[in-house]
């Protein structure tokens, strides 16, 4: 090591332990106020408690007043000190030094996830990651580069970065980085052991995902990644940035998660939390449909219709998913719903205790309304047939009565057909060329395929309760949602968005949006696109771009053992040979595994068997609502989003996995794995798995369960 090189890092360690002498001076000061302003809360209401006859009501209020305030300071000084406390663990991650042009010498910047300044000269130690300054660490090398500050775009040149590992307030490891954020840190971050909980990656945000984060000024925000790209990751980075940089008029009530269920909510709920925000509140598709539904219909859950799909597809129901999974289909129900009114409304005399409105004022009353959507229009055209009956019928001296009243709104819906949005929508089936297209399943059942086209409906007939107070919704797995559920969400949620997914990555290869089709509904978003895959090594990311390819996916250079594909001799033999990856597993470094089916019976089976020889897991099915550590079994749709250090993938045969939907899933489950990924199958593999066969059977010594068995080991090279 060179003289400079020590010099360095010996300036590096006592900086760092004048930051963290600074810190914990801060956090003594604020632990001081914290206490006094507790105290202080206390004896005012201890005085308010004791003088509380003797007081009038102005001094009352002026009191509670006081204590209010001391109440939030107090709870602000407290939230200081938590920021003050993560930075203690890690005060910092990243230092650029930058020289603005025209001004002498460089400055050094440190990066952590907070902003923290001395309190005696206010100078800024510690700039927070999501600080204009902080872009420079992100976007730029060495060399020419520029940030934005109050006063205008600074120009200048970076002339050092570096990166820190810190923990515990000791520096582990210190890199030079002139480049682009160091593929050394970023390898040394993605050989970690997964944990139990998404994490942030702050230090590493890589370039264009810092274009995704920081981008301040789209409306909508689509954002397409391959698997394992980041963008769960990305948007809850993005959230974090947007409270930071809009403060004053967003907070983490107004933003909200369209999660695709709730094991995954919980997967990522420490990640806001790790970068100093609150928790954000979270909704899924089901409970929408309950919101709305609940008094309708009994309905088909979305979780539901894939189990169904992935057990047998009826093409009837394919092709009624295919129909409604359109913009065309949206724009024909919109169409006919707006023309209803004037098709078949007809306007008629009402008539009640010998009072009668014309069918003219009927038709006039009905006009008036034309801007308020149909079923309003009719309550309005009935409200105000009641109010003016009942003032005639009473300027006569006589009685109006409830009964009255309901008769005259009796009369009123008489004059259009349809009793509610629900029939509505069955009627908009009475056409022969959509008949097919409508099919409940038994008494008072729909289709899921008909749970979002329904509500649609309801929202453009009458008015609805609406998400009024988000101002920012995050849409995960947008693949998932057709156009008639994006229609829902843009009634809901006037707000702007930031909408992500995977087009590979969809559960049902019937009813799905492409990348195009979300962007020609929301024609005025920003397209993004995050090409290159973190989670996997290179070897699991080219074996499964081999179950489906993506001609634009990058894989990270991190290499690992290749997958092994294991043959397995009957039943029994199969449970001993995930019960062998187990204890291999027992026996590594890493910590998470996840056994991935197909299905969520196959799962409950093998969950069973694997129960009753003594290995300890946890089931998810979609009753779960967290994540766990350890061993976790479960269905390739409840594993979406998810991800584990090793991927057992079990039953890859040929009849396991043969049709497009088994593809989908086979996919999803495999790029579940971050370091190893083992299948198993007895009888013929299947078909999506060939390429794995046709590379050479082996049968290394220390896999190979009986004779039967042999292991494939795939050496694919991504195309
Ligand atoms: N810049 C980065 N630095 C460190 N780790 C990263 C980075 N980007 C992504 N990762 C890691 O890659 C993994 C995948 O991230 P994430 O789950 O957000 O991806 P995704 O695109 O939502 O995946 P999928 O669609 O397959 O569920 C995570 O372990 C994440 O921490």
């Amino acid at each position: 090591m060179t003289q400079t090189r020590t010099t360095e890092e010996e300036h590096e360690h006592r900086h760092l332990a004048e930051t963290m002498r600074l810190l914990n001076a801060e956090l003594e000061r604020l632990t001081d106020s914290v206490e006094k302003s507790a105290s202080f809360i206390e004896a005012q209401k201890k005085h308010l408690w004791e003088h509380w006859r003797d007081m009038d009501s102005s001094e009352k209020a002026k009191f509670r007043v006081d204590v209010d305030m001391s109440v939030a300071q107090g709870e602000h000084t407290v939230r200081r000190r938590q920021r003050v406390e993560r930075l203690l663990q890690n005060p910092y991650f990243g230092r650029v030094d930058f020289h603005p042009r025209g001004e002498a010498g460089s400055g050094a910047h440190y990066i952590g996830v907070h902003n923290f300044s001395d309190p005696e000269t206010q100078e800024i130690l510690i700039h927070d990651w999501r600080a204009p300054v902080s872009s420079l660490f992100y976007d730029f090398e060495s060399g020419q580069a520029h940030h934005e500050s109050p006063e205008g775009t600074v120009h200048g040149e970076i002339t050092g970065k570096r990166q820190y590992r810190i923990r515990d307030g000791r520096l582990e490891y210190m890199l030079e980085s002139s480049l682009n954020i160091g593929d050394d840190v970023l390898q040394r971050e993605l050989s970690q052991s997964a944990d139990d909980r998404m994490k942030n990656i702050v230090a590493t945000i890589q370039r264009e995902q810092n274009a995704v984060i920081r981008n301040e000024t789209a409306r909508v925000l689509i954002l397409q990644g391959v698997a394992g790209s980041g963008k769960t990751s990305i948007a809850l980075h993005r959230i974090a940035f947007l409270l930071y940089r809009f403060k004053d008029t967003l907070s983490s009530d107004n933003v909200m998660i369209l999660s695709p269920n709730r094991v995954f909510g919980d997967y990522i709920a420490d990640v806001l939390p790790e970068l100093g925000e609150e928790q954000v509140s979270e909704i899924d598709v089901d409970r929408i449909a309950r919101s709305f539904l609940a008094k309708v219909t009994d309905y088909e859950t979305f979780s539901e219709q894939v189990v169904t799909l992935i057990d047998h597809v009826d093409e009837a129901a394919a092709e009624r998913m295919r129909y409604k999974a359109t913009p065309e289909f949206v724009t024909r129900l919109d169409e006919w719903i707006a023309s209803r009114a004037d098709e078949e409304f007809t306007p008629q005399e009402i008539k009640q205790k010998y009072n009668r409105l014309s069918a003219e004022w009927v038709a006039d009353t009905f006009a008036e309304a034309r801007n308020l959507p149909l079923f309003d229009r009719l309550d309005h055209l009935a409200n105000r047939a009641v109010y003016l009956l009942k003032q005639r019928v009473r300027d006569r001296g006589g009685k109006w009565t409830s009964g009255d009243a309901s008769s005259v709104r009796r009369q009123v819906r008489a004059m259009f057909p349809h009793k509610d949005a629900f029939a509505l929508y069955k009627a908009f089936y009475r056409d022969p060329e959509r008949r097919r297209m409508f099919k409940p399943l038994g008494r008072k059942k729909i289709e899921y395929a008909d749970v979002f086209p329904l509500i649609y409906t309801m929202i453009r007939t009458a008015r609805q309760e609406r998400y009024g107070h988000i101002r920012h919704l995050l849409v995960d797995e947008m693949q998932d949602y057709i156009p008639v559920q994006y229609a829902v969400l843009r009634e809901l949620f006037s707000c702007t968005m930031t909408i992500l997914g995977d087009s590979n990555q969809s559960v049902n290869p019937f009813s799905s949006s492409s990348l195009s089709t979300i962007h020609s509904i929301f024609p005025e978003a920003d397209c993004l696109e995050l090409c290159k895959s973190y989670r996997s090594t290179t070897e699991i990311t080219e074996f499964a771009q081999n179950i489906s390819r993506n001609d634009r996916l990058v894989p990270i250079e991190r290499h690992g053992p290749p997958p092994r594909v294991l043959a397995c001799a009957d039943e029994k033999h199969e449970l001993t040979r995930v019960l062998d990856v187990i204890a291999r597993h027992a026996d590594s470094e890493y910590r998470s595994l996840g056994i991935v089916c197909k299905t969520l019976p196959q799962a409950e089976k093998l969950h069973r068997a694997l129960a009753e020889a003594g290995v300890e897991l946890t089931l998810l099915d979609y009753d779960s609502t967290a994540f766990a550590s350890g061993i976790v079994i479960t269905s390739a749709h409840i594993a979406k989003g998810l991800e584990f250090d090793t991927v057992i993938v079990p039953h890859v045969d040929e009849t396991n996995y043969s049709g497009e939907m088994d593809r989908c899933m086979l996919y999803i489950a495999c790029t579940r794995a971050m370091h190893e990924l083992h299948l198993t199958h007895q009888g013929k593999l299947s078909r999506f798995l060939e390429f794995a066969a046709d590379s050479g059977s082996d049968t290394p010594a220390d896999t190979t369960g009986t004779p039967d068995g042999h292991e494939h080991t795939t050496r694919t090279p991504v195309g």
